[in-house]
């Protein structure tokens, strides 16, 4: 997959953690610290440009450790690549914490996930076929 990155002699090609990680790494492509104020929100760049591939989709997700140590988490819940963006990816975070938090330069802030898509071809209906679950949702099965 075809990528560019900014300022590659300080940030290496972004690579899988593990053997088994689903999610690569996003580094915060910033030349000096940012502070993220209790529930603010900054756009961090990664420095990151992806030709993701048609009937691909980029997802960009937080870090659990990040999110259980200093409650910081994407605005956007998931972020959604697209495979026609040719733009810098970037990262949504917040800080859902009551103290500030520091990004600095190469933290690794989110991941990256790659994924297959199916798109939708729809066929306007009246009426849909029933089922036994029929309208009920939102706990109707019990808790
Ligand atoms: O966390 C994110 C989410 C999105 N994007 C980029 C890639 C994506 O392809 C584009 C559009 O994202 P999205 O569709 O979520 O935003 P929108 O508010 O619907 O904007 P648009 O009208 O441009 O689609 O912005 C990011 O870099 N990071
Ligand atoms: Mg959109």
């Amino acid at each position: 997959m075809k990528i560019k990155i900014v300022n590659k002699s300080e940030f290496p090609l972004p690579a899988y953690k593990t053997d088994g990680s689903a999610g690569i790494d996003l580094q915060a492509n910033i030349s000096s610290p940012v502070e993220l104020k209790p529930f603010e929100r900054y756009l961090v760049p990664t420095g990151l440009y992806i030709a993701i591939p048609k009937g691909y989709e980029g997802q960009i997700r937080g870090r659990s450790g990040l999110a259980l140590k200093h409650g910081i988490t994407l605005a956007n819940g998931i972020g959604t690549i697209d495979s026609d963006y040719r733009g810098e990816i970037k990262v949504i975070l917040i800080n859902l914490s009551n103290e500030s938090f520091i990004i600095n330069k190469g933290d690794r802030i989110a991941q990256f996930v790659l994924n297959k898509y199916e798109s939708i071809d729809f066929e306007e209906v009246d009426s849909l076929e029933t089922t036994n679950r029929g309208k009920g949702g939102f706990g109707h099965t019990g808790i």
